[in-house]
């Protein structure tokens, strides 16, 4: 991929109907180093985007195309929109022809093909590609992420966490086998496909869990927690929906028996020159609305009445930091752009 003089880099968005797709387009079609040259939907090909998006008219004069090798082949990166199980059957083929991907999807999270297929319910469709890919959490894997040829992006609920949980167990302050998340999220994490629990009518002026008994983030999320401890980790992971549109809120609670280390000056040494990691002051509650529309995670750590159990407070835009902004934020560094290139704007508050 070329990125110097005048080669501006070419991006194609797989799924550019959807809420992160469209949330892609949003950030990549002002960005100041890349063209959209393609953009796709099955549904809506050959129809203009701003007469799908009117919000675009006077922006793009791009047509959806269908999704296929060939109307991608002109694009230096293509990002995958889709749903799970799609990315896989296209991958390969745009690798063989040395494109880079950026995967929005979970289609190569999972270090385990086996576990992948129990989780996501059918077998891999290209196995031996996982290993190469970089996990796309910058905090974590910066220095892979310029080199990535693949990049699997983390989902929503695991950003939120792991952000939460790293600086504890890093450094092994935290017990690995009693950690628990408590997440609430907004419908837009939820896709933008009719379905009949996410109707305004469904879920408006009502809040519930879901997924109690195994979340498919929940092997996403041990996966990197393990690494990062050094061995299995016990999680308890409850998600839950709110009638919001866009944002996580996670509450993670870790048992921390130590009492001598600063823990505030620990996570504000942790993300000390991270761009889009805010750790709040002490005694903070981090509002999801304070990040809505940006790509910033927001942190405060917290230890109630002194006790053994240290509860982190996060919060994301799941449609940002949770997905395209993150995407892109991995695009800057694979193509040796500012890393806050396109991802400068502030929260849209109220
Ligand atoms: N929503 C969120 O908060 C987050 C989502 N993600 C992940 O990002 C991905 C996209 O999510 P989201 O935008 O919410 O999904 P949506 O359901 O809103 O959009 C899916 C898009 O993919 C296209 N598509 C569907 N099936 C295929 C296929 N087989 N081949 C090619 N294109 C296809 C659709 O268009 P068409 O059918 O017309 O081709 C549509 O544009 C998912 O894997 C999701 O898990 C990750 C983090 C957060
Ligand atoms: C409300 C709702 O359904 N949320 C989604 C969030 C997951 C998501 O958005 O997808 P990723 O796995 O790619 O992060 C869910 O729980 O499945």
């Amino acid at each position: 991929m070329s990125v110097s003089g005048q080669h501006r880099l070419q991006v194609g968005i797989v799924g550019g109907t959807g809420y992160t797709g469209s949330e892609l387009l949003r950030l990549l079609l002002p960005h100041p180093g890349v063209d959209v040259a393609t953009v796709t939907s099955r549904a809506e090909a050959g129809r203009p985007l701003a007469e799908a998006y009117p919000h675009l008219r006077g922006i793009t004069d791009l047509v959806f195309r269908e999704p296929d090798a060939a109307a991608l082949s002109g694009c230096d990166v293509v990002f995958f929109a889709t749903p799970h199980a799609a990315a896989m059957h296209l991958v390969p083929e745009l690798r063989a022809a040395g494109q880079r991907v950026i995967d929005l999807s979970a289609d190569f999270r999972l270090r385990d093909p086996d576990l992948w297929a129990q989780w996501y319910g059918e077998p891999h469709a290209c196995p031996d590609l996982i290993e190469s890919a970089v996990y796309g959490l910058p905090e974590r894997h910066r220095d892979s992420l310029r080199d990535a040829q693949l990049v699997a992006c983390p989902g929503c609920y695991p950003t939120s966490i792991i952000l939460a949980m790293l600086p504890l167990l890093e450094v092994g302050l935290a017990d690995p086998a009693r950690l628990v998340a408590d997440a609430k999220t907004g419908v837009s994490g939820a896709g933008r496909t009719l379905k009949t629990p996410f109707l305004f009518g469904e879920m408006a002026e009502s809040f519930k869990a879901y997924g109690v008994a195994g979340h498919r983030h929940l092997p996403e999320i041990r996966q990197v927690l393990g690494n990062v401890a050094g061995g299995d980790v016990g999680l308890t992971f409850v998600p839950h929906l709110v009638p919001m549109v866009r944002g996580i809120h996670a509450t993670c609670y870790l048992d921390v028996a130590d009492r001598d280390t600063d823990l505030q000056a620990l996570f504000e040494q942790r993300y000390a020159g991270e761009p889009f990691v805010d750790v709040m002051p002490p005694g903070a509650t981090p509002e999801t609305r304070t990040v809505r529309g940006s790509n910033t995670c927001r942190l405060a750590v917290h230890r109630p009445g002194g006790g053994d159990v240290v509860v982190v407070l996060s919060v994301i835009d799941n449609l940002v930091k949770g997905a395209a902004g993150q995407a892109v934020q991995c695009l800057n560094l694979m193509a040796g752009f500012e890393e806050t290139a396109g991802l400068t704007s502030p929260a849209l508050v109220p």
